[in-house]
């Protein structure tokens, strides 16, 4: 009941609006008069870019699409080339290297968060690309791209649009893009060494779900149902991890992970921080704060860096309620080795009003940069394999001896729903 009137609040709806004129002279320069005004709102977009994943969420991006959002772009006089996708990856390829962007005002997106992410990483990747800016160099500053990304939800959480409109309601969207709305949104660009792997936006998550994603990719032939099993699977697991993460605190950063300020539009925390114009000024102070990193060794059950609330339906306050959308940090959620139960009582309180953090085995960071190496190496020996299996509880079964020690010693890192290829990492 809360969570739908909570929704309904953000929905947006078309109406109509009669004029009535019995002088059709007088008519015509109204309507002269109205177009001449919209086309000059420059911010409202003219021309999209639009990709459809067919196969996101319950497979209906493309009905979704075609009866809910093209007619109100063809309203709003918005011309549109779309593109279904055949294939993953084909509109992030697409972007990289054959979108001709100079036509286009904008990329929308139909899908989820998946879809999201590779719009994200094509339009990134071809802004670099174009101003020579190599993403494998860690500290290098990013060009910003010039064109923005629409979402119209048609995946399986669509964790950003919820976070970033309030709805996961694709006619909310289409009237958002229509109307010429944007949000800023923090970055964040993950590297192992000097090799860059992926750039995340929502959560960065290692351990707790981590394994869940990676048991869900095992099923995806269960539709969007596959969460729940895999997260129960997960959670009677009850594995941890052990390594270490460091990170760079946001000093002067006047709001805190655990007062209550949600992130809106237009929020003075995110607007009174250093853009990206500002970048001489944000390196100089960066190189100030170098010696003020820490550093945590210990046992996770969860090591979690949001860059936003990352609520959705499920979990409408998110893994930290106040994150900032574009603040310049992400905050940092360490869930040490507790009770099975404990843990229970932590994720319980995703889903109602107490602090998720105030418990004694979790603790909370706004950060600028972290890394995290893992206790033992990735590519492990087989003397390091000797090391018994670090589990609190049930152990999976399991017949070969080194697969069962390797696995139980890392998890993998989920970045925004994709799996990471290493665990040893270094966020900005
Ligand atoms: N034509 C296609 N065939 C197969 N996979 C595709 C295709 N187009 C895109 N994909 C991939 O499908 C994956 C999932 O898509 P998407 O994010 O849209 O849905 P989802 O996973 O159900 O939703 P969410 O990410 O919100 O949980 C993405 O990683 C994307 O790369």
């Amino acid at each position: 009941m809360h969570r739908s009137k909570a929704r309904y609040q953000h929905q947006w709806r078309c109406s109509d609006v009669t004029f009535h004129c019995a002088n059709q002279g007088l008519c015509e320069q109204w309507v002269q008069l109205i177009n001449e005004q919209l086309s000059l709102l420059s911010n409202r977009p003219k021309s999209l870019l639009v990709y459809i994943n067919p196969y996101g969420g319950t497979q209906s991006g493309k009905r979704i699409y075609e009866q809910k959002v093209a007619p109100l772009f063809r309203r709003a006089c918005i011309s549109t080339d779309v593109i279904v996708t055949e294939r993953a990856n084909h509109a992030r390829d697409h972007l990289k290297t054959e979108a001709n962007l100079d036509k286009y005002d904008g990329v929308v997106c139909v899908g989820g968060d998946g879809m999201f992410s590779e719009v994200l990483h094509g339009l990134v990747t071809r802004t670099q690309t174009n101003n020579g800016v190599d993403l494998n160099q860690p500290d290098t500053e990013l060009v910003p791209c010039s064109l923005r990304i629409g979402i119209i939800p048609a995946g399986s959480t669509d964790c950003i649009c919820f976070a970033t409109v309030g709805t996961n309601d694709p006619v909310t969207s289409a009237l958002h893009i229509i109307v010429g709305d944007s949000q800023p949104m923090d970055v964040c660009s993950v590297h192992h060494n000097d090799v860059f792997l992926r750039f995340s936006v929502s959560l960065l998550g290692y351990g707790f779900y981590g394994d869940v994603l990676t048991d869900s990719e095992r099923k995806r032939w269960l539709g969007p149902a596959r969460y729940d099993l895999s997260g129960v699977k997960t959670f009677l697991s009850h594995n941890y991890y052990e390594g270490t993460i460091s990170f760079l605190p946001a000093e002067n950063n006047t709001a805190t992970p655990r007062d209550k300020l949600q992130c809106r539009s237009g929020c003075c925390v995110c607007l009174h921080q250093p853009s990206s114009k500002d970048g001489e000024q944000w390196e100089m102070s960066e190189e100030k704060e170098n010696g003020g990193w820490s550093a945590i060794r210990g046992k996770f059950i969860a090591i979690n860096a949001a860059s936003m609330s990352c609520a959705c339906p499920r979990s409408p306050k998110g893994l930290s309620p106040s994150a900032h959308l574009a603040d310049g940090t992400t905050d940092l959620i360490l869930v040490r080795k507790c009770s099975r139960l404990d843990f229970f009582r932590h994720l319980l309180r995703h889903t109602n009003k107490d602090d998720q953090f105030d418990h004694s085995f979790v603790e909370v960071h706004r950060v600028r940069k972290f890394r995290f190496q893992p206790r033992h190496r990735e590519l492990l020996s087989l003397e390091d394999l000797s090391e018994s299996p670090k589990k609190t509880g049930f152990s999976p079964i399991c017949s070969a001896r080194t697969t069962c020690n390797y696995s139980t010693a890392h998890s993998s890192w989920t970045c925004d729903g994709e799996l990471l290829p290493h665990t040893a990492i270094q966020v900005r």
